[in-house]
Parts: structure tokens; C-alpha cells; sequence
């Protein structure tokens, strides 16, 4: 019941619902969370066969009552509401939701789809993690993560739709995890941006079809990567220990940095010269 010594209070014998749980990251989490005494994780995903290849895995990790996959395309508001209900109705609560789900594509046609999955289902969870928990309205209070990304803080030309989600989710999370709103609902909004790390979106062929306007650029400076399992240690010390509004860089397999102040920092100089009210 230790992370490296530390007992982590607010994942023992909390109840998770995690998008995008069945691969990468997603699926560090949920392994990570059972690992360190999480009561229930329910994970939720598009993809079936990784997911009920995982929930075997933790059944005979962890015995059948402690994780559930859930097939679910988030992008999906009824299937993503009987999710939720699902999810509460097996112990009537849930601690911590992490939106982590995500959609890359290189067809710019799929721009619609992009924008659904990475930021309007992450608004639609947020907005339902706060019904569900906020004491405001009758909850317990708990804590969301949305997962951003170092691509929403460099100015690169690459990917404009995917890093627009990225930074949309950055804003509106600190947006709605500011003190206004936690001291009424007493549900934190933390974000969490990953550096680059080793799951599918950052494997060659991957990489490789962002490449058609940047001449294989893309392919040939494939970054270092962090191991997932780095990833998903940072995603616990942050809900661990983070302020609501918070935002935290986890990279290079480090334990994760809290970046808040370079944020405000960042709005501060853009906004200069501007009148604030
Ligand atoms: N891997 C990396 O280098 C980085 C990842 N991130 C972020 O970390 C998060 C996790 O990314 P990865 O694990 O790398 O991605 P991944 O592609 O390995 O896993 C994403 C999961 O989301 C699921 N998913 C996609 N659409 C869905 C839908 N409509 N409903 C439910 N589930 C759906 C997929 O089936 C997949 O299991 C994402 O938010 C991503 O933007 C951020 C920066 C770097
Ligand atoms: C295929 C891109 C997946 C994006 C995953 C993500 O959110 C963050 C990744 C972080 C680092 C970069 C990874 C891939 C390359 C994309 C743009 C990098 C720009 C390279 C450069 O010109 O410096």
C-alpha cells in the first residue's frame, strides 16, 4: 500500500472511471491504481478486444471485483451517461474520473471526430464528474484529471487540430478547477500534459502519416520517449497532490513538474497591454 514509501490517500480505496483505459497510458493508470489499493476501477474504451484482454489480466491480477472494462465511444452522450451510471451505481460514488481517451488522426477530414473525442467529451465527462461528485450537488466532492499534452505549448505548425483540442482542454480545465468553482463544488480539475511517451500514436507508421505536408520531418525527429509506466506513476502523484486548477508536465520518465505558474505566466504576456477587469 506504498508508492515508493508514501501511502497515496487519495487513490486508496477511491472508485476511478478512466477514458481510453484499455491501451496506453490509459492502461498504465488502471494497473498503476489497482497496484497501489484503488477499491474499483472502471475503465472505459472504443476498443473491445484490448479491453476485455486487460480486464482478464486484472481479474487474475486482482480477483473479479476490483476493475471492470466498460465498451463505450465516449463521443457517445447516451452510452457515455449509462457509463457513469453504471459506474456509480456499484458503490454509489465515484472518486476520480481521468479523461484521457483520445483520437489522432492525419485525414483533416476526421477533424469533427478529433474535436469530439480529445474536448467535447472531456467538457460532457468534466460537467457529469462535477454532477456526480460536487457537494454542491449532493456528491462528496473528487477529483477530475484531463490530459493535455506538451503539444499544446509549443508553437509548432504540426497537427493544428489535435494541439487545438490540447490547449482547449488546458484552458477550460483551469478554467473550471479555479477557486470560484472548487470552493462550491469541492471536486478538483487538474490537468496533466505528457511529454512524448512509448504507446501507439508514437509509433513510426504513426508518426510516419502526419507526414504528408512536413516530408517525413515528423518521422525523422521521433522523440525520446518516456515508458508508460513513468506516465502513469506522474498521473498518481498528481491526483495525489494536486491543487485544483494545477497544471503538470510529466516527461522524460521525472517525477511530473507543476507548470501552473508558467501558464498564468504565459496568459500574462499575452494579454499585455490589455486592460484587465
Ligand atoms: N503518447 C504520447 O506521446 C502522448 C500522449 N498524450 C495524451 O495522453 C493520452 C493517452 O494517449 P496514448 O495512451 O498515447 O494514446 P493511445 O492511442 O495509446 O490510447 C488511447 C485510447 O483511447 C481510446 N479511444 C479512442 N477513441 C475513443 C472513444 N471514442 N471512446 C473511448 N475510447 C476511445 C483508444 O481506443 C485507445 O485505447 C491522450 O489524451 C494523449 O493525447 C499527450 C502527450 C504525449
Ligand atoms: C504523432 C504525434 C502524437 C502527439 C502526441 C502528443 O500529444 C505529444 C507528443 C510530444 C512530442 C512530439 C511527438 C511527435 C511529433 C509531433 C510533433 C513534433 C514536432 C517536432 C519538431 O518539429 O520539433
Amino acid at each position: 500500500m506504498s508508492f515508493g514509501g508514501v501511502v497515496l490517500e487519495n487513490i486508496v480505496d477511491k472508485v476511478f472511471l478512466v477514458t481510453g483505459g484499455a491501451a496506453g497510458i490509459g492502461a498504465g493508470v488502471v494497473r498503476e491504481l489497482l497496484l497501489e489499493n484503488a477499491r474499483y476501477v472502471a475503465f472505459l474504451d472504443i476498443a473491445e478486444r484490448e479491453g476485455l484482454i486487460l480486464e482478464s489480466e486484472l481479474y487474475t491480477k486482482f480477483g473479479a471485483l476490483k476493475a471492470k472494462f466498460i465498451k463505450c465511444d465516449i463521443s457517445n452522450e447516451s452510452e457515455f451517461a449509462d457509463a457513469y451510471k453504471q459506474v456509480f451505481n456499484k458503490y454509489r460514488r465515484i472518486d476520480v474520473v481521468i479523461n484521457n481517451a483520445v483520437v489522432l488522426s492525419a485525414d483533416d477530414s476526421d477533424y469533427k471526430r478529433i474535436v469530439d473525442v480529445n474536448l467535447t467529451a472531456t467538457i460532457s465527462s468534466t460537467l457529469k464528474a462535477l454532477d456526480y461528485m460536487g457537494i454542491d450537488k449532493g456528491g462528496i466532492g473528487g477529483t477530475v484529471v484531463n490530459v493535455s499534452s506538451l503539444l499544446a505549448l509549443t508553437p509548432k505548425p504540426h497537427l493544428p487540430v489535435y494541439a487545438s483540442t490540447k490547449i482547449a482542454v488546458l484552458q477550460f480545465s483551469n478554467s473550471i478547477g479555479a477557486e470560484l468553482f472548487y470552493s462550491k463544488s469541492k471536486v478538483r480539475v487538474l490537468t496533466v500534459c505528457f511529454g512524448p511517451t512509448d504507446t501507439a500514436i508514437l509509433q513510426k507508421p504513426s508518426i510516419s502519416n502526419f507526414d504528408k505536408h512536413f516530408t517525413q520531418s515528423l518521422a525523422s525527429r521521433a522523440p525520446v520517449r518516456q515508458r508508460v509506466k513513468s506516465a502513469a506513476y506522474g498521473m498518481l502523484q498528481v491526483i495525489n497532490n494536486g491543487v485544483s486548477g494545477s497544471t503538470w508536465m510529466i516527461a522524460n520518465d521525472k517525477s511530473p513538474v507543476d507548470i501552473s505558474e508558467n501558464i498564468s505566466g504565459g496568459f500574462n504576456v499575452m494579454s499585455c497591454g490589455i486592460e484587465n477587469n
